[in-house]
């Protein structure tokens, strides 16, 4: 089965996220996501979070902390997720590629509005 190591960021101001749509033509498509994506051979997630994030909504990472990492396994899909605190970076997050995106309240985070991996991470921000 396809299995796909994957660097996700919070991004984080105050007490709100910034979440993006995922294209219905993608893996999980229709559902809100936190940015992120596959990291390519040889980078750190670090390195990942930071292209991705740049490539998706333009911003420029500073620094990260992990936050948790989740082992899912979606039936078509296995997905290792890397999920970091961004709360250092610079610009103003947007869907670079057309996606929607918007600001939400942590504290209001709808775990079904999400992938079934992000109950976790939901579960882990609304603990911290
Ligand atoms: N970015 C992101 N991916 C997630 C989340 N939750 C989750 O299960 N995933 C899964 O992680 C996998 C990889 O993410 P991705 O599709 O964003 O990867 P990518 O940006 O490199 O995609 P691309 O190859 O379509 O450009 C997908 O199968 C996606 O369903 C999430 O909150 N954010
Ligand atoms: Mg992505």
């Amino acid at each position: 089965m396809k299995q796909v190591d994957v660097a996700v960021g919070v991004v984080k101001r105050g007490t709100q996220t910034y979440v993006t749509l995922r294209s219905q033509d993608k893996h999980q498509g229709g559902k809100w996501e936190f940015p992120g994506g596959k990291k390519e051979a040889g980078e750190t997630t670090f390195d990942a979070l930071k292209r991705e994030l740049a490539e998706e909504i333009g911003i420029t990472v500073k620094s990260s902390e992990p936050l948790i990492l989740i082992e899912h396994d979606y039936g078509d899909k296995r997905v290792s997720l890397d999920v970091h605190l961004v709360e250092s970076f610079e610009g103003e997050p947007y869907g670079r590629e057309e996606q929607q995106g918007k600001w939400l309240a942590i504290n209001a985070l709808e775990p079904e509005d999400f992938p079934a991996a992000n109950a976790t991470i939901i579960d882990a921000l609304h603990n911290q």
